[in-house]
């Protein structure tokens, strides 16, 4: 039997793919209305009487005329069933030639069969084309599950797609390992494998195992195309669990944080801990520096400056924010690899330990602004703001007992006694405590808050109340 015609012309997939990007969740361009789409690579992975699975790398051009870089996995089949209804593009217009229905085309992410695909590529069970295959040995510690002494060879193929949609796709294999799909590409190696791989051979216990890595051509270059890991079956997010401790508290209105059986204090000492030990990984392996401290509030005045653009209510606040910048200018401070977006989502509770993910940076910047040393309290700060967000997020449900200012009293009291205990476990590991530096710790928090305000404005905007009420209560502080 025949397998399913060559591909629709480019120009069809082109313009479905135009009108389907922006309603992906780890499509970046939200505010912008997108001009082309332009197929840079194409590669087929496989073709079944079932399946057409391909990998699609195209050129996003925006209104103002900037471009971005995306991977696009797809998968044809003639109809697809519920489980992939909801990841289809809009449809083709009818195939005039044969007169028959054209494919459906879908994100192949979601299908098994196209996973397993990737999968096949790491174990070398299909030609790479255009990819290039990086595995990590790793004889000390062998992939979990895999029998002793296996190589790549042996890893697992069935795959599922993870449930949460984020800035990339991840996908687990045979419960073992967590392979990621970058969605946004630029020319050079991304720092979640280049920072995961350094910490693997400093044998941190505080990330999960790199195991491999993809690459591909762009723009005359290589760009990280996906990452393979241990994955951890039994492990709960930072977010989640801390969220969990401020409803107990704020149902419990009349109760202290730590008379709760859910105090997370303990959590956030060891989570301080974690995070001091990798910092102390990342400098050792890959080096520190001093530099001047006006260049690093140079750069948070620039921020803030754009961001107004974004976030009209920054306006008032502005000039209040750039005194606490100003504040911390004097001087030089040190600064090294760090995790670069760092809050309570990206932190993994397993049985017996936190794992630090996701070492991308954050998504707004560029390549080159996420592979610059930057100061450990950038990472600090950005715990602290989470601490913070936690507390204040649940405080619009209606299930709560108390008064508003008691809750309020409760979410500040909850936020401030997990940063005490967060950053008690980061100088105790680290042997030098950041509130030493508490103003330069202050101008980070507010800069985050700043990016966070134009983040949610973007992203999830009812959320931008969050970061605004916490940059007031930041500046109040102060006075
Ligand atoms: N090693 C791991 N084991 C188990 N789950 C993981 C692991 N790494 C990440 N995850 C889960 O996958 C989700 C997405 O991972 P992340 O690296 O944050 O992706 P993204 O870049 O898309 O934000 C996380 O929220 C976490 O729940
Ligand atoms: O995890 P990402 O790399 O995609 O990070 C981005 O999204 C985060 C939200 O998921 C965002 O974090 C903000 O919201 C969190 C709660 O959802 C909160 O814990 C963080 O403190 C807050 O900054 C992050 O800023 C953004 O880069």
């Amino acid at each position: 039997m025949n397998a399913p015609d060559p591909f629709p012309g480019l120009d069809e997939i082109e313009s479905r793919l135009a009108r389907w990007l922006p309603s992906q969740r780890w499509f970046a361009a939200k505010t912008q209305p997108i001009t082309s789409v332009r197929i840079l690579l194409r590669h087929t992975l496989a073709v079944t009487e079932e399946v057409r699975a391909e990998h699609l790398v195209v050129e996003v051009e925006l209104g103002d005329a900037s471009r971005q870089v995306y991977q696009v996995p797809l998968g044809f089949r003639a109809t697809v069933g519920h489980a992939l209804s909801a990841w289809t593009l809009p449809a083709a217009s009818v195939d005039r030639e044969s007169g028959r229905d054209p494919d459906v085309a879908y994100d192949g992410l979601h299908d098994p069969e196209v996973i397993g695909r990737y999968a096949a590529l790491l174990t070398g069970d299909i030609a790479a084309g255009p990819f290039g295959v990086h595995l990590v040995e790793d004889p000390v510690e062998p992939v979990p599950g895999v029998t002793d002494g296996s190589g790549h060879e042996e890893w697992p193929t069935r795959g599922r797609a993870l449930g949460a949609e984020q800035s990339n796709t991840s996908v687990v294999l045979g419960e073992t390992l967590l392979l990621k799909m970058f969605r946004r590409l630029a020319p050079g190696i991304n720092p979640d494998v280049e920072l995961h791989r350094a910490l693997g051979e400093a044998h941190s216990a505080q990330v999960a195992r790199l195991r491999a890595w993809l690459d591909v051509p762009l723009h005359g270059a290589r760009a990280t195309a996906a990452m393979a890991q241990d994955f951890e079956p039994n492990a709960a997010d930072g977010w989640s669990m801390a969220l969990g401790s401020v409803r107990d508290l704020l149902v419990e209105a009349d109760l202290y944080a730590g008379e709760l059986g859910t105090d997370f204090a303990a959590e956030s000492r060891r989570i301080g801990s974690a995070v001091a030990d990798v910092h102390a990984s990342l400098a050792d392996r890959l080096g520190s520096r001093r530099t001047p401290l006006a260049d690093t509030v140079a750069a948070m005045r620039r921020r803030l400056d754009s961001a107004l653009g974004t976030v009209p209510e920054l306006a008032d606040l502005a000039p209040s924010i750039r005194s606490v910048f100003d504040a911390a200018a004097e001087g030089s401070t040190s600064v090294q690899r760090i995790h670069g977006d760092l809050h309570l989502g990206q932190v993994l509770r397993t049985p017996e330990r936190w794992l630090l993910i996701d070492f991308e940076g954050e998504p707004a910047k560029t390549l080159e602004q996420r592979r610059t040393p930057d100061s450990p309290l950038r990472d600090i700060a950005g715990m602290i703001r989470s601490f913070d967000y936690a507390a204040h997020y649940p405080l619009s449900s209606t299930d709560m007992n108390g008064t508003a200012s008691q809750r309020e009293f409760r979410a500040r009291e909850w936020a401030q006694r997990n940063a005490d205990a967060f950053t008690d476990g980061y100088a105790a590991a680290y042997g030098r405590d950041p509130r030493d530096a508490l103003p330069l710790l202050r101008a980070y928090e507010l800069d985050k808050a700043v990016y966070e305000a134009v983040y949610e404005t973007h992203h999830r905007p009812r959320w931008v109340a969050l970061p605004l009420a916490a940059i007031r209560r930041l500046l109040d502080g102060v006075d």
